[in-house]
Formats: structure tokens, C-alpha cells, sequence
């Protein structure tokens, strides 16, 4: 049965009000890899429940690592995740005493459409020297895997292209490796790490599956990016940045070349940062109503792309300020909307970023040029097509270039959004759905990717001050 489209709640008048958005996905499914490849047991603090980091810990279970759910264990309302680390020491020595992975059941991990479980766990499982099969939802099984799979190849790991086929199946040449889900991967030995080159123009998560895995490597790794450029390269920084905060060593010898030395990671305790990306759409209300949205505990310092909304909105023509907060981590950003949205012209590499970007665009007068974001063809749909199909739809202008796209002129009426399985072609109508009459949203339930509380979080947000018209574009 198709989902019943969501009517979009329209602010009658400026949205003001505060939000508190949950944990970053992007941290959130990082941290549990590593505390899956730590030491010893480890609390994260704060972690997101969202259908990624469930596909995430239900995967890190099926490998092998323990996963129990704690309310309250600092104190301060918060739930944490404690992950019993994977028992990899003995795929590394499968005689030593240990029973032999070689019997161990293979395992089946539902990637979902998370881009971080499918990218990030093939090396893992590699690490376990268990057979593991790897699938996901329909619209996963167009998302690029190539780069990441032909690494593993390369590093001596057996990648074959049929789920279904027999565990220890001959490997094939790296070249050979399959470029999209369904695959198994088989190592028994584990996986000894080295040096591999890969084409990671496709996406930054080739790179960060990798390199999450390496410190568990016997050699470590040497990773290069063969192609012109790594997209979203604030998301590999965010990988080396977080192995390094755990006691990893990391380097970078030089542009597009990282090494993650072997050793063991502590075990940990860490409490994640709010999603800096998903509170895109909240600070945006204010933007496009003319309104103020306040938003406490934005960290001060943060290796999250979304780091970047606080020059974006002020390029849109919203006014941000912020005050420091006690302890002197994080800061109470608030943004004040504009009389009337002012297009900064282009917009670069705004990467998971853009779709709500494109919000701000579409309810601009004047071209709004979107470049180096070609990547996003292989997100969770093909957001280039995907934004100037809806864009048209409401009766804007918009076409596709070779790296991105073209915002030619805003959006003149409501309608029926189509979300292609996207949470954030979904939050992007529901940013146009405040100042347009009538927009639907056709699956707002697939928002559950990284924020199953966004239909609610939304509307206490629209309801939660009235004064003043919003305005129509
Ligand atoms: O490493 C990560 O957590 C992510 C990397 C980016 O992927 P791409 O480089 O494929 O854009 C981003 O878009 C995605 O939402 C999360
Ligand atoms: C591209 C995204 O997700 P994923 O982690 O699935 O790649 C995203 O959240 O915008």
C-alpha cells in the first residue's frame, strides 16, 4: 500500500521557536563501528535511534559484537549504547585455542539505504574472516559500492557479486569486483591491510570504510584516491578525526593519501554531537518565514558538514548569532530570517547539505547555481534529478548540469511531492510546505532514515509561535 501523503504544515505567520534535533547520524554510526573494533566494552552516549543506526547495530550483532540499550547512565536523561567489541582476535589466529571462524554461521547484513552500513561494514566483516552476504532496499542496490569492494579485492579479500553464492568462491581480480549490492565478501584469514588505490570520486564513504577498519589491520593501511577529486571531504576528515581522538595514528603524507597505523582502539566512552545536517531543515523555518529558530548545544567546534548552515543561511540573507553556553563547548545559535531570501548565486560542494539548500533556492527570485555535486546522483536517489523534477513540479524552473544543477526561478504553487525513498527530498518539501499552499509530502516516513521524530519535531516547531504573515513566495 503507498503511504498516505503528509500535508506539509503550513506557518501562517514566522516560525519561532526552539528545537532540539537528535545525534548525528554520520558520528553516531562511526562511533559504533569503532567501539565494535575497541578494546574492550564502550558506552555511546547519546547515539542516534534512527533506521541507519539500527541497520548499523544490527549488523555489528549479526558479526558478532554484543549490543545493549541503557537508559540514563550519566545521569542526565540521556540513553546510551554499550557494544561488546567483535571477537576479533580470533580471526586473526583461528588455531590459537579459539573456535575456528571457518565454522562460524555466515552472516546476512541488511544495509537498508544506509550509505554508512553499506560502505563502512564490508571491511569489517573482512576483519571477522566470517562469510558475509551483504543486501538492501531496492533503491540501495543502484548505489555505488564499486570503489570500496575493489579496495577489499585488492587487500586480498574475495568479493563476488551473487549473494547467493558459495562461501569461499573464488576471488576475482579487483577489476572484476561487483559495483553495486547484492555481494559476499570472504576472508578468512581476516584482512592484513597495506596499501590500495581507489577511485573515491563517487563518494567520501569508499574512503571512510576503509579506513575505519584499519586500525585493526596487521599492517594498517595506506589508502589512495586514484580519480581528481573525493567529495564531501568533510566527511573523511570527520573519519580520520574521530580515529584520532580515540588514540588511533593517522596521517595524511600528502593530498588524497591517508595512513591509519595498526594498534588497538580503548576502549571508549563518547556522547554524539546533535545532527548538525538534519537541523538544516529546522534553521531554514526561520529563514524562509521570516521567523527566529534557536537551537542549544551547537557545538563549537565540530567535524560535521552542517557546520557549514551557519555561512550558508547568512549567504540566503538570514542573520545568525550565537552565544556561548556553559562549559564553553557549545553555543545557542539563533537565526533570524530575512524580510525576503537573497540567492548568493552558487552554492559548492554543499554535498548531504544540498537538497535543503535547494529549499532555499526554490523560494528565491533569481538563478541559484548548485556546483560540485555531481556525487549526489548516488545518494539515496538521484538528488540532481530528483530536485529539478520536484522543482518543476511546483512550478520553478530547474535543469541539471554536468556537476550539478539550476535554479532558475522559485516555486509558484502546491502540490504532491514525490520523496523517492529520500529522507531529505522529504524534509526539503516540508521546508517549501511552510510558506506554499497545499504541498503534500508523498512518504514522510522515510525521514526515519536518520530522524524518525522529524514529523513531530516539525510541527511543534510550526505551531510553537504565532505572530506576524508568512509570506508567499
Ligand atoms: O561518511 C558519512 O557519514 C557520509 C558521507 C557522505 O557521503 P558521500 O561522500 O557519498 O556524499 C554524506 O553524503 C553521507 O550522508 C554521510
Ligand atoms: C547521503 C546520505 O546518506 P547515506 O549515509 O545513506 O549516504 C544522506 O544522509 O544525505
Amino acid at each position: 500500500m503507498p503511504p498516505t501523503p503528509w500535508p506539509a504544515p503550513r506557518a501562517g505567520a514566522p516560525v519561532r521557536g526552539e528545537v532540539v534535533v537528535p545525534a548525528s547520524k554520520s558520528l553516531t554510526n562511526r562511533l559504533l563501528l569503532l567501539a565494535a573494533l575497541a578494546d574492550g566494552p564502550c558506552l555511546v552516549i547519546n547515539a542516534l535511534e534512527s533506521r541507519d543506526s539500527a541497520l548499523m547495530l544490527a549488523a555489528l550483532e549479526q558479526l558478532g559484537a554484543g549490543v545493549e540499550h541503557i537508559s540514563d547512565p550519566a545521569g542526565t536523561g540521556e540513553q546510551a549504547v554499550r557494544i561488546t567489541p567483535l571477537p576479533l582476535d580470533q580471526a586473526a589466529h583461528p588455531s590459537a585455542g579459539h573456535p575456528s571462524v571457518a565454522h562460524a554461521p555466515e552472516v546476512r547484513v541488511d544495509c537498508g539505504l544506509a550509505g554508512t552500513v553499506m560502505r563502512f561494514l564490508p571491511a569489517v566483516a573482512a576483519l571477522t574472516g566470517r562469510t558475509v552476504h551483504f543486501d538492501g532496499d531496492p533503491e540501495a542496490r543502484v548505489r555505488p559500492m564499486g570503489a570500496v569492494l575493489q579496495g577489499l579485492a585488492e587487500l586480498g579479500v574475495a568479493v563476488t557479486g551473487d549473494a547467493g553464492s558459495a562461501p569461499g568462491g573464488s576471488s576475482k581480480p579487483a577489476s572484476q569486483a561487483p559495483s553495486t549490492l547484492p555481494f559476499t565478501l570472504h576472508s578468512p584469514g581476516g584482512l592484513d591491510g597495506g596499501e590500495a588505490a581507489i577511485d573515491a570520486s563517487a563518494s567520501s564513504q569508499f574512503v571512510s570504510g576503509l579506513l575505519l577498519a584499519a586500525p585493526r589491520m596487521t599492517k594498517g593501511l595506506t589508502l589512495r584516491h586514484s580519480g581528481t577529486s573525493v567529495p564531501s571531504l568533510e566527511h573523511v576528515e570527520m573519519t580520520m578525526t574521530v580515529l584520532e581522538q580515540l588514540g588511533v595514528t593517522v596521517s595524511s603524507p600528502q593530498p588524497f593519501t591517508w595512513r591509519v597505523e595498526p594498534g588497538p582502539i580503548p576502549a571508549f566512552t563518547v556522547r554524539v554531537e546533535p545532527d548538525l545536517s538534519n537541523a538544516g531543515p529546522f534553521l531554514c523555518a526561520a529563514a524562509v518565514t521570516g521567523g527566529e529558530v534557536v537551537m542549544r548545544g551547537w557545538p563549537k567546534t565540530s567535524t560535521q558538514i552542517g557546520r557549514r548552515w551557519t555561512r550558508l543561511l547568512a549567504d540566503f540573507g538570514a542573520a545568525i548569532s550565537t552565544t556561548e553556553e556553559a562549559g564553553g563547548e557549545t553555543l545557542t545559535l539563533t537565526v533570524r530570517g530575512p524580510q525576503r531570501l537573497t540567492t548568493p548565486g552558487t552554492v559548492d560542494g554543499t554535498a548531504e547539505l544540498t537538497p535543503t539548500v535547494a529549499a532555499l533556492a526554490a523560494l528565491c527570485e533569481g538563478e541559484t547555481t548548485f556546483t560540485s555535486v555531481a556525487h549526489l546522483r548516488g545518494h539515496e536517489t538521484d538528488r540532481i534529478a530528483a530536485l529539478a523534477a520536484e522543482i518543476r513540479r511546483l512550478g520553478g524552473e530547474a535543469e541539471e548540469t554536468d556537476d550539478g544543477f539550476r535554479v532558475l526561478s522559485p516555486i509558484s504553487h502546491g502540490g504532491l511531492v514525490r520523496s523517492y525513498a529520500d529522507h531529505r527530498m522529504a524534509t526539503f518539501a516540508a521546508v517549501l510546505g511552510l510558506v506554499v499552499d497545499e504541498v503534500e509530502v508523498e512518504d514522510i516516513g522515510c525521514t526515519a532514515k536518520t530522524m524518525p521524530t522529524f514529523p513531530q519535531l516539525w510541527q511543534d516547531l510550526v505551531s510553537s509561535g504565532h505572530s506576524g504573515d508568512a509570506e508567499t513566495p
